[in-house]
């Protein structure tokens, strides 16, 4: 294999060579690399910073004893820039021996031989024979057959990557009903759809073992989904993240929404605007998506590093703080065009929701969503009022 040095973060990392052919796709390659994916790294690498400096200060820990698994690690490049800029313990672990050579080679590469190691296993059997401080999944596609055994194993964070969107968000509706158990559907706010069928998945797997996770940080960003989870153990604590569990009821014709959450539900088909057949969605997860702390934290890790991707990175944490945390959002634009009106610019309209008392806000998912507490009757009748 061929290979190449790059340099992500304050870190280098042996990759193999890309072909000159662009349509190569970098799940063909002997040992994958995708460079898209370094905004997905930074943040990361800021996120878990942030995380493991609380966490050694509350437990009084030191870092190179919180341990680190990056359970589908390639060439390792995220557990390598992991365990090189937080200073944490780090497994990196690939089942194919090309990948498992080069994360080995990587090793000695950054001299990091006494604080991480490479593993060739089956990723499933490793993370049931361990437990890890933090356990990091980032696979070809979508994560379901590895969140029972991260479940068991993630004692403190989970961070979960899914790239199978078409799944998550109802594209390939069956396809989604396999994989995560839940009936996804797509419409306007299919990217939101996708990050709460995952964490509703999450959810149930870590039940089984009375753990109970709380979202610190999650987004959906062009082709992927990614979440950062605090993880908890106790009954207690896993009963009353199973109370946000729930599902959405959609009218297609009106384009209004109700939430139904716990778990004994009657949910009535019949829409109370406009009497139309609903769609339901779920079981998916109807809790937060963020703590504005975390991302406070997450922000100044961004802020004091050097990170390749570091105005992006700010600008995507910036409006997953801000954002307004309840399910779904609207689009401004496919509202608009159901009434009938020209979309406003998107601030003014904001403001005008929240002058009628409204909380209002922008999203990460896209520049013309918009979350608010308003019904849609309500958003209706003032974007006529801005004609
Ligand atoms: C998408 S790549 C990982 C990318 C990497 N995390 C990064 O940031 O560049 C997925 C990797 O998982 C490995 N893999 C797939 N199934 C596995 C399993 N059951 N156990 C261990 N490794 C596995 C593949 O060999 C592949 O290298």
């Amino acid at each position: 294999m061929n290979i190449r040095a790059v340099r992500e973060g304050e870190t280098e990392v042996l990759v193999p060579v890309h072909l000159e052919d662009v349509s190569f796709p970098p799940s063909q390659a002997p040992v994958f690399y995708n460079p898209a994916m370094e905004l997905n790294r930074d943040i990361s690498v800021a996120a878990t910073a942030a995380f493991v400096k609380e966490l050694s200060a509350r437990r009084n820990m030191a870092l190179s004893d919180i341990t680190y698994v990056d359970a589908l690690s390639a060439s390792g490049i995220r557990g390598l820039r992991i365990a090189n800029e937080t200073g944490i313990h780090a497994t990196l672990n690939d089942w194919s021996e090309d990948a498992y050579q080069l994360i080995r080679q990587n090793i000695g590469h950054l001299g990091l031989e006494d604080r991480v190691e490479a593993t060739r296993r089956n990723a499933n059997v490793l993370l049931h024979e361990n437990r890890y401080n933090i356990v990091d999944i980032d696979p070809f596609g979508t994560p379901a057959p590895f969140l029972a055994a991260a479940a068991r194993s993630a004692v403190h964070l989970l961070e979960v990557t899914a790239t199978d969107t078409a799944p998550l968000c109802g594209a390939h509706l069956h396809s989604g009903i396999r994989k995560y158990s839940a009936v996804p559907f797509n419409n306007e706010y299919h990217s939101e759809m996708g990050v709460r069928i995952l964490l509703g998945k999450i959810t149930r797997e870590l039940s089984v073992n009375d753990r109970a996770m709380s979202p610190l940080l999650s987004h959906a960003t062009r082709h992927y989904v990614r979440t950062y989870l605090k993880i908890d153990k106790g009954a207690k604590r896993t009963d009353s993240m199973l109370e946000q569990l729930g599902y959405i009821a959609h009218c297609p014709s009106c384009g209004s929404r109700q939430a139904f959450s716990g778990i004994a539900l009657f949910i009535p088909k019949e829409c109370t605007r406009c009497s139309s057949e609903r769609i339901l969605a779920g079981p998916l997860w109807l809790g937060s998506l963020h703590q504005p702390e975390f991302c406070n934290m997450v922000l100044n890790e961004i802020e004091n590093r050097n990170l390749g991707t570091k105005e992006q990175a700010r600008k995507l944490i910036e409006l997953c703080r801000d954002e307004l945390d309840v399910p779904m959002f609207y689009d401004q634009h496919i509202i608009c065009k159901r009434i009938g009106v020209s979309p406003s610019e998107i601030e003014g309209f904001l403001t005008a929701l929240r002058d009628r008392g409204f909380a209002a806000s922008r999203t990460h998912f896209s520049g013309t969503s918009f979350k608010t507490d308003a019904d849609i009757g309500k958003i209706e009748d003032i974007l006529f009022s801005l004609r």
